[in-house]
């Protein structure tokens, strides 16, 4: 946007020159108070504490739903459209949302990257590499599904091979307006793509483990359909997507090789006839969960795998959601790759679903166009001559730069930023070590505030979001009391030096580890057992304000109930002594007269 005008107008009532300290605590929001609530039970003398002293610096803010641009108020909050929406000060539609769209208008078979991936079609294999759920955080199954046909348009009812799924009006619009929608599987084939082959990801981490098993037979008679129709359409190999693949800000590129191996090469250490039969039996073994399964590959009746990745095939990654996918991304289009041995690179004709990196742009070829998230708060700011510190261990950094930037990697101007990132523990899940690295992003926080080199001084501490996804109880716990520690060395700093803080979270997490009825109460498996939530809720988070630098007479507005995680970068601006730009949403806070 070469016409943007960047320069803030100044606050006419809130001084500049103080420092701010952002904390964002991944995955922390607020519910009943409960035994399944690990924040609740944890000990968080620090956090407990704002919330009790000071009302009118405290409050709640949405965190899913159409509050950070997702389709539906089902939707829970994450990480991406979360720091999106903090970052940016504005509501984007997100990824879900741009494909559904895409999917139902037909525009996605227009564009660029269908055309592109089409080519391969005659004569080589379209694969599709994602993950296998409807979490709908980075992908969803019915967008990969053979048909979805609206059959009631009165009561705004789509029926689909998964159930029912309400449209709101915005989606009925579009939807009245075709009757059959072609999704990417049915889609593909009927444009074209003469075999398919599907490389899975299971998922128990956005959605129950254990829902894998009955996921891979819904797709399974997805492509059964395609077969009778004359489409030669397998699984051809899988894994869990915490183990397989899905790593992300390069914490450990082998996660990244086993999926190649198995996708690429055909090569994994199990064999199975059927996807069905590997989830079912990898299940089996002690410990195994969806999210950790180990590599497999589908072989033919002489054990060959089905579906290794060869020069002239078409290759698409499903998942909408960029962290995720980043890494794939670059083994399967960068000539030159170092991170681990290819072995092999065929020559394929690579999209993503999305592009996921705007600076990088990778992959260059893509199915949708992403959201363009522009002018956002950080980009503003360094503009303006803040001087901006974010940091948070691998996990998570990428959240407060990449995320928190509108999905772009590097510096704005290097000269005032800096990004530290500390590295996570590889190779274990985080209940293992559920305190992770909070301490060491307190110790770096408080360095950086005390410098003086800094005006802003960002953090996400991932505590609560990480333990929580293992669905480990008593070790969520641990995290949350790590976490409250960690804000509180940062908080201290921040007084030390005479500044301001904000507190938020991007979606909740861990003050919710149990799958409940409509009446909020547990719910039961069939032996009884309580059933482990292992993924986000759509709880909203908390924000609290403070410090010696907030002059005594700025609270929060009492008018803006429906206040969200998009409100944060106005209010943040504003705490820095600036106005917000005009179209950014609301900030929260306001000046009083006494
Ligand atoms: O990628 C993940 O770890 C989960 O799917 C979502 O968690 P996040 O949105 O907090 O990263
Ligand atoms: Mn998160
Ligand atoms: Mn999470």
């Amino acid at each position: 946007m070469g016409s943007t005008d960047w320069k803030l107008p100044d606050h006419q009532k809130i001084a500049k020159n103080k420092v701010v300290g952002v904390v964002v605590l991944d995955g922390w929001g607020e519910y009943k108070d409960d035994q399944y609530n690990c924040i609740h039970t944890a000990e968080t003398p620090f956090m407990d504490s704002l919330k009790k002293n000071a009302p009118n610096r405290w409050r709640l803010i949405k965190a899913h739903g159409s509050a950070v641009g997702l389709p539906t108020e089902d939707d829970m909050g994450n990480s991406e459209v979360g720091h999106n929406a903090l970052g940016a000060g504005r509501i984007f539609a997100q990824g879900a949302k741009l494909v559904d769209f895409a999917l139902a208008s037909g525009k996605i078979y227009e564009g660029e990257g269908f055309k592109y991936i089409k080519e391969c079609f005659e004569t080589g294999t379209l694969h599709l590499i994602g993950l296998l759920s409807d979490g709908g955080v980075h992908s969803r199954l019915d967008q990969l599904q053979v048909s979805l046909i609206l059959e009631d348009f009165d009561n705004f009812v789509c029926l689909g091979p998964l159930g029912i799924i309400l449209c709101n009006a915005e989606y009925l619009s579009l939807f009245s307006i075709y009757l059959f929608v072609q999704l990417l599987l049915k889609g593909a084939s009927e444009h074209g793509a003469k075999r398919i082959r599907v490389h899975i990801l299971t998922d128990g981490r956005d959605v129950l483990d254990g829902s894998s098993v009955g996921f891979v037979e819904t797709l399974e008679n997805d492509l059964e359909d395609l077969r009778k129709k004359g489409v030669d359409s397998k699984i051809a190999s899988g894994g869990g997507r915490m183990y397989v693949t899905m790593d992300r800000y390069e914490n450990d590129w082998d996660v990244v090789k086993r999926g190649w191996d198995a996708q690429v090469l055909g090569q994994a250490p199990y064999k199975f006839k059927s996807a069905v039969e590997a989830v079912k039996k990898l299940r089996a073994e002690p410990n195994a969960n969806d999210q950790y399964l180990p590599p497999f590959v589908i072989v033919d009746e002489n054990d060959k795998a089905v579906g290794p990745i060869v020069d002239g095939d078409a290759v698409v990654t499903i998942n909408f959601r960029a962290d995720r996918m980043v890494m794939m991304a670059k083994a399967l289009e960068y000539e030159n790759f170092d991170a681990f041995d290819r072995v092999r690179f065929p020559k394929i004709h690579y999209a993503g679903m999305l592009q996921y990196d705007g600076e990088l742009k990778l992959p260059s070829h893509y199915l949708v166009s992403p959201p363009e998230i522009d002018r956002t708060s950080g980009e503003y700011l360094v503009k303006n001559g803040i001087r901006t510190f974010a940091c948070s261990e691998t996990v998570k950094f990428g959240h407060v730069t990449f995320f928190w930037n509108g999905n772009r990697s590097g510096y704005f101007n290097s000269e005032l930023e800096e990004y530290v990132e500390i590295p996570s523990d590889v190779g274990i899940t985080f209940n293992q070590e559920p305190k992770m690295k909070a301490v060491e992003i307190g110790e770096k926080a408080k360095e950086a505030i005390l410098s003086g080199r800094f005006d802003q001084i960002r953090v996400n501490i991932p505590n609560g979001d990480m333990v929580g996804h293992t669905g480990d109880i008593e070790a969520t716990r641990v995290a949350c009391k790590a976490a409250d520690e960690a804000v509180k060395m940062i908080i201290d700093a921040i007084e030390q030096v005479g500044g301001i803080y904000v507190i938020t979270a991007d979606h909740g997490n861990a003050e919710d580890m149990v799958k409940r009825n409509k009446a909020g109460d547990p719910l039961l498996d069939k032996n009884g057992k309580i059933q482990i939530l292992t993924s986000h809720t759509l709880q909203p988070v908390p924000i609290a304000i403070g410090g010696p630098g907030l002059a005594p007479n700025i609270r929060f507005r009492q008018d803006l109930a429906g206040g969200g995680l998009a409100n944060v970068a106005a209010t943040v601006i504003n705490l820095h002594g600036f106005e917000a730009p005009k179209d950014y949403e609301p900030s929260l806070i306001e000046v009083t007269d006494s």
